[in-house]
């Protein structure tokens, strides 16, 4: 199967030509960076420093149309849509980790999805998707009593927030509590605020460093804590998450997917 990376000289894109390159049964068909780059026409694995690699990088998906069969996108949402639509013109499969998606866009993804086989999830790491369970669980059992409040923490670069592995978690516990989070979330807390609602599910973003990712729930109730934390410690994580989402699409009917599907976690 042939992979074609966008935003190959990106913080995930570096990390994802190394997991292709060492990846069975995937090779990298092409890589590409922003038009006018100064890196177009350097090698990938370069690029990505892991050696010559015999790729060189293009400014555009049209330029490598014939060089691949699944496109990994890990950019930023308009980049992001019109990849899609690229792919849905030209029967491309695609693994999507871009976040920061608004509900109308990921319907435009959606859209895309009837045409060709789409994995999109906010993390693939196994870790935070076997939590994303754990949590669901958690939930059910814990009920109302216990107050929920999702915290996390990402490097000084991100550029959006909450992070889109913190929605995933809100929208997984309310979910299980029967709540809608676009009514229960609340985002940051200043001022008099006065007490919290029982319902509400709290939102507190930490940005700086060079963290990968840190997520953890809190489950607060009276006289008891519950908190389930998964830390992130290499890019790596994400990018073998996706390598195998690039590889389970092979063969799959058009449709949008998670990373759920990819790791049978679904019931
Ligand atoms: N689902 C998951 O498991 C994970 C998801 N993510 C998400 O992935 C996304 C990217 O994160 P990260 O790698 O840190 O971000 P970066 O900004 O490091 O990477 C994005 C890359 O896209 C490039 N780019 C911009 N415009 C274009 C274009 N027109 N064509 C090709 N490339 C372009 C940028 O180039 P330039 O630098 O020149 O602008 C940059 O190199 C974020 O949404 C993040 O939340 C991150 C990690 C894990
Ligand atoms: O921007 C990042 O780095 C990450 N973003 C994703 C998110 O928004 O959840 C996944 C991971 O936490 C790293």
């Amino acid at each position: 199967m042939r992979v074609a990376i966008i935003g190959a000289a990106g913080r995930m894109g570096k990390v994802l030509i190394e997991a292709v390159d060492e990846a069975e049964g995937l090779s990298l068909g092409a890589a590409i960076v922003e038009p006018g780059s100064s890196l177009v026409g350097a090698d990938a694995g370069e690029v990505a420093g892991i050696g010559k690699m015999g790729v060189a990088l293009v400014s555009s998906l049209d330029e490598a149309c014939e060089a691949f069969d699944v496109l990994v996108d890990f950019t930023f949402p308009d980049l992001t849509l019109a990849n899609a639509r690229f792919c849905q013109d030209n029967g491309k499969a695609m693994v999507i980790g871009t976040t920061g998606m608004t509900d109308a866009e990921k319907q435009q993804l959606a859209l895309a999805a009837e045409s060709v086989p789409v994995v999109f999830a906010p993390n693939m790491s196994v870790g935070v998707n076997v939590v994303l369970n754990l949590l669901r669980t958690a939930a059910e059992v814990l009920g109302d009593d216990y107050d929920v409040e999702i915290i996390e923490a990402h490097h000084r670069h991100k550029k959006d927030a909450p992070s889109g592995t913190a929605l995933r978690m809100g929208e997984v516990v309310a979910d299980a509590l029967g709540r809608d989070l676009a009514e229960c979330a609340v985002y940051g807390r200043e001022g008099f605020t006065g007490e919290r609602s029982q319902k509400e599910i709290g939102f507190e973003t930490i940005r700086g460093g060079d963290v990968v990712g840190d997520h953890t729930v809190l489950f607060a109730g009276i006289g008891e804590r519950i908190e389930v934390t998964h830390k992130a410690s290499s890019r790596m994580t994400f990018a073998k998450g996706a390598v195998r989402a690039a590889r389970w699409l092979s063969g799959r009917p058009a449709g949008l997917y998670d990373m759920q599907d990819v790791l049978a976690l679904k019931d």
